[in-house]
């Protein structure tokens, strides 16, 4: 591979006589690399992993690979496979994720009924993985600032069967503004000159300038501002940057905690037989270093360093930094025994801290949104202004909704309020009060929408249920004829002894059917005895 002659100096002057190894590296294959998704297949330990309804899908498809040892239920890929064309990618079974990349949101470790925020997020790599970690509790805010990437961020999250995420496409300065400092954790994985990944991605050799490490580096101080507003007292905030320059990565943090005294970095178990390295706290500039003092540049090292001679990845850098907590309060650290959780965002809220922001208890819906009450009364209520009158009313689309859920998923009850938005209906994980005025790309769990006749439940719906939830299921095998055909968007002619009613016995009605894979739900078709027409939209079809 041909690097800039530029990068190459900086490279040896930084590493010395490691240099010769750094740069031999370059003549290895990447690293690639899948993590099973924990929101679909538990993950008990390394090699030990079950799908949550059908224990073989899991095992057979893990059986043989080498475990990534830094993320719960990774496992190392060749390049004579091609994982995103499985049934299993389309199903949400897992993420196709570089190894290092997986390193971040380890560290974060958010837990269940936490509050999380990842502020650079598109496509949504670190997003799942930090939402399998909230076990599909607590929310999940994932936003990115490029409009385009939003998209496929949003439906990496859908795919995956994430219920408790809201997406947006904001600036951090918008989100802080309107957030205040509500998050127990923050993820900064930021833009960045990419020097980590030119073996994965050429064009990041070609992007490449002598300039680009200073450009990034002010991005990433501007951005890291913007987080730490939004980080509650006790809360953890995680950089991550795939480069290997010094003014970014030590020297970003660097700038940043001489801003921030309440902030310091938390010593990470890093074990030197996976090959990582510590930061380096001598290639400050000695004005960073001056700010910053010397006790405190001394625990730059306990940052972490991934170099692609060292470990079996690309090149990385993560830090995890801690806000102080005000004696008294709860650390929102990272053991749940220790603590019950979100109990320092919690407190934060209540105190009205340095939230900047309305409360998240006290939501105000915004344009076009109503909070509905559950039940048959919240059918009988006005219309919205602004409501889309060619799919009726909103209490039309209330009806629709709940003539569904009786009839398609009953006993099924989705995680927090119902909020109608046009003909969409939603659930959302937490009163939104303070996302008014946000560019929202995805409010919450995108349920269905009303059409003239009927409720139409989403993809998005289909991957966060359990197969055992819907009125009719079809089970189909993993490479079976039939989930190729389903997921080119044919329809299917099944035995009519395979599409199950809730006992799991032979069904004996006709509608909406959950289409799964080894226990795993593929999408939605519509059942009438004999044949299943495919409900797939197109955008989620295999070409
Ligand atoms: C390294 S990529 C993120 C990868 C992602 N975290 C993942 O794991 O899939 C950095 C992202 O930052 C976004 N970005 C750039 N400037 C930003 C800003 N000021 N605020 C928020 N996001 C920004 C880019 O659009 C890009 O998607």
């Amino acid at each position: 591979m041909a690097l800039p002659k530029e990068y190459v100096n900086q490279m040896r002057e930084l590493l010395g006589e490691e240099a010769e190894d750094f740069l031999a590296s370059y003549a290895e294959p990447k690293k690639t690399a899948i993590r099973l998704n924990g929101l679909k297949i538990e993950s008990t330990g390394f090699g030990e992993k079950e799908a949550v309804d059908k224990p073989s899908a899991g095992q057979s498809f893990v059986a043989g690979r080498d475990p990534v040892p830094w993320a719960a239920g990774a496992y190392y890929t060749d390049k004579t496979e091609r994982p995103g064309k499985h049934p299993y990618y389309y199903a949400g079974l897992y993420y196709i994720q570089e190894p290092s990349a997986m390193l971040p949101a380890e560290l974060l470790d958010p837990q269940p009924g936490q509050r999380v925020l990842d502020l650079c997020a598109a496509p949504g790599g670190k997003s799942t993985q930090l939402a399998a970690k909230l076990r599909g509790t607590g929310l999940l805010v994932t936003n990115d600032l490029a409009t385009e990437r939003t998209k496929a961020l949003a439906k990496n999250i859908e795919r995956a069967g994430i219920g408790c995420a809201v997406v947006t496409n904001e600036s951090p300065a918008k989100l802080a503004a309107a957030f205040g400092a509500t998050f127990d954790r923050v993820l900064v994985d930021a833009p960045c000159s990419g020097e980590g990944m030119f073996r994965k991605d050429e064009d990041m050799v070609r992007q490449w300038d002598a300039d680009a490490p200073a450009r990034y580096a002010a991005m990433q101080d501007e951005i890291m501002l913007e987080a730490a507003k939004m980080v509650a007292p006790g809360g953890r905030l995680a950089y991550s940057t795939c480069t290997f320059s010094p003014v970014e990565n030590e020297g970003t943090i660097a700038r940043f905690l001489a801003a921030h005294p309440d902030f310091e970095i938390v010593a990470t178990e890093s074990p030197a037989a996976w090959g990582f390295a510590p930061g380096r706290p001598e290639w400050l500039t000695p004005e960073e270093a001056a700010a910053l003092g010397p006790d405190r540049t001394a625990r730059l090292a306990d940052t972490i360093r991934l170099w692609p001679h060292r470990v079996r990845g690309e090149g990385h850098f993560a830090a995890l930094l801690e806000r102080a907590a005000p004696s008294g309060m709860a650390v929102s650290g990272a053991s749940p025994e220790s603590e019950p959780a979100g109990a320092a965002a919690a407190e934060s809220r209540k105190a009205g801290g340095k939230t900047g922001g309305a409360s998240f208890k006290d939501p105000k819906p915004g344009k076009r949104t109503t909070a509905v009450r559950r039940g048959a009364e919240a059918a009988g209520r006005g219309r919205s202004k602004g409501f889309d009158d060619r799919t009726g009313g909103e209490s039309d689309t209330i009806a629709r909704y709940e003539a569904f859920l009786r009839e398609s998923l009953p006993g099924w009850k989705p995680p927090g309020t119902i909020r109608i938005k046009g003909d969409h209906v939603y659930a959302v994980s937490e009163p939104a009060g303070s996302m008014q005025g946000l560019r929202l790309v995805r409010e919450g769990w995108l349920l269905g929408l009303s059409t003239r006749h009927r409720f139409e439940p989403s993809q998005a719906l289909a991957m966060g249920l359990k197969p055992h939830q819907a009125a009719l299921s079809l089970q189909l095998a993993g490479e079976s004829e039939d989930a190729i055909r389903y997921l080119k968007g044919e329809t299917l002619q099944p035995e009519p002894a395979k599409v199950t009613g809730l006992n799991g016995e032979p069904a004996d009605k006709r509608g909406w059917t959950l289409v799964c894979l080894d226990g795993c739900p593929l999408g939605w078709g519509r059942w009438d005895g004999a044949t299943l027409k495919n409900e797939l939209l197109p955008g989620w079809r295999q070409v």
